[in-house]
């Protein structure tokens, strides 16, 4: 926009920026969010008990109060014209994360730079003028339009909170940006409920880009479209962000989705990034467990396939009590043995696979050689090892899971570095253009990249 607050016709291609996301130029960075977290005070007791963790740990009260941890110590940056995709399962703090960046939540603790600009505590005007900046795209195109306004009202409507133009100059805008994100300027006059899904959805597009804004933030905008339409607002979306020099937070839980629109991928789990890096890398080659999990999890339409793929088992724990160390070790198929005992992979294994159906509780008690016989048939487990199996067996066969299911815990995976140590690393990508950044102590050995 022009300094007499007039929008330039030629505004598109303002920036210059890559949109691989290949590049290690810090100049060229648009948000950097650093150590940030949004933690909720909720009743104390309400959630406790609902921490389907192995340690067995009492939840953490302080005060009577305790916290939801629904971001908890996020760090990334996104660079001008490129779309990092943040993809997690439902309530793994993703919408929370869009909002605490937006200031619509205050930030825990953190900070969130714009254009190098710090604006983690900006308050009135300067809050109210860095928002023109950083417009959000929410899922439900039905519920984000007010019924009873026109879309040209609707699409004004930003111009008009920020005194921006007259009356003219807002129509001629409004309608300009309706034809650019695919609808007709005579739709100017419509109300929401004349319009489809998608085109409701292009009716948000159209006002997130009022103000032309830097850096939108779209949290699940095509969710609730058939996948069709979904196809066609995702290539709009990407023409948009050429034509006006876009940057995207784009969150999905839909993997395909996220492929499609994305440079680089950030994976969240349990108010955590748990994997970050380019996105034919993350694709290709996954690395942390759970984005192997997610990835595995994309329905194939191949049966010979779809039998050697692992799916997540277990209940996303509490994010008031959430595991200590690594979050994902409660479900993760690749928990680190304890250095304590000498385990072969495969009494590893075995023995790993014992504390997940017990944990779980999959079986029925069962006499304890019925158990060995399932589970550590082949296995020759170390004395002292054995010693707490037997122990553990012998407590699921008196119908006493939860103490078999602690001692297990106590003895295997209290100890493991997965539980005592919150891991964090930067490896060599695959396509040796970009560090990755992996939250997996599997990853510890790897050479970080200069
Ligand atoms: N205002 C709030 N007060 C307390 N807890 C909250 C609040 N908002 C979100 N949460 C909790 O924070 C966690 C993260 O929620 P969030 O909505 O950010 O997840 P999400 O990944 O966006 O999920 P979804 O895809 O279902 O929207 C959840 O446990 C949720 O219940």
């Amino acid at each position: 926009m022009t300094a007499s607050g007039e929008f330039e016709t030629g505004d598109a291609n303002r920036h210059s920026g890559t949109a691989t996301g290949t590049t290690d130029s810090t100049d060229d960075v648009l948000l950097k969010v650093d150590g940030l977290s949004k933690h909720f005070p909720v009743e104390s007791g309400l959630f406790s008990g609902l921490n389907v963790s192995w340690d067995g740990r009492v939840p953490s009260v302080g005060y009577g109060r305790e916290y939801l941890k629904a971001v908890d110590d996020v760090s990334f940056e996104i660079r001008r014209g490129e779309t990092l995709g943040l993809v997690g399962e439902s309530g793994c703090g993703k919408s929370t994360l869009a909002r605490t960046i937006l200031r619509l939540l205050e930030p825990s603790s953190g900070s969130i730079e714009f254009e190098g600009r710090d604006i983690t505590t900006l308050g009135g005007e300067d809050l109210r003028q860095q928002r023109r900046n950083m417009q959000m795209v929410f899922q439900d195109p039905q519920s984000s339009l007010n019924p009873r306004q026109k879309i040209g009202q609707i699409v004004e409507e930003p111009l008009k909170t920020h005194g921006l133009l007259d009356d003219e100059g807002r129509e001629t805008r409004a309608r300009e940006l309706l034809e650019r994100v695919g609808l007709d300027s005579d739709h100017y006059n419509r109300y929401p409920h004349e319009f489809s899904g998608g085109q409701r959805q292009r009716v948000n597009l159209a006002r997130a880009l009022a103000l032309d804004p830097d850096l939108i933030i779209c949290d699940e905008p095509v969710a609730s479209l058939d996948v069709s339409i979904q196809a066609q607002v995702l290539n709009t979306m990407t023409e948009l962000q050429e034509e006006f020099g876009l940057t995207y937070l784009f969150i999905a839980h839909d993997l395909s989705v996220i492929r499609q629109i994305s440079d680089r991928v950030a994976v969240m789990y349990l108010g955590k990034i748990v994997e970050l890096g380019n996105k034919e890398a993350v694709y290709e080659n996954p690395k942390h467990p759970y984005t192997k999990a997610l990835l595995d999890s994309i329905p194939v339409p191949d049966p010979r396939k779809r039998s050697e793929r692992e799916t997540l088992g277990g209940d996303l724990p509490s994010p008031v009590n959430p595991p200590s160390g690594c979050r994902f070790r409660t479900r993760c198929p690749e928990l680190i043995a304890p250095d304590a005992y000498d385990f072969s992979d495969a009494e590893w294994a075995a023995l790993r696979e014992l504390i997940r159906t017990i944990d779980r509780q999959l079986v029925e008690p069962s006499p304890p050689e019925a158990l060995r016989r399932q589970f550590l048939n082949d296995v020759d487990l170390p004395a002292a090892a054995d010693e707490s199996v037997e122990r553990a067996l012998e407590l699921f066969a008196d119908g006493e899971p939860d103490r078999a299911a602690e001692l297990l815990s106590e003895s295997f995976v209290a100890p493991s570095v997965c539980a005592r140590d919150v891991p964090s690393y930067e490896v060599d990508s695959t396509n040796g253009t970009e560090a990755r950044f992996v939250a997996c102590h599997r990853y510890a050995e790897e050479t970080p990249t200069e």
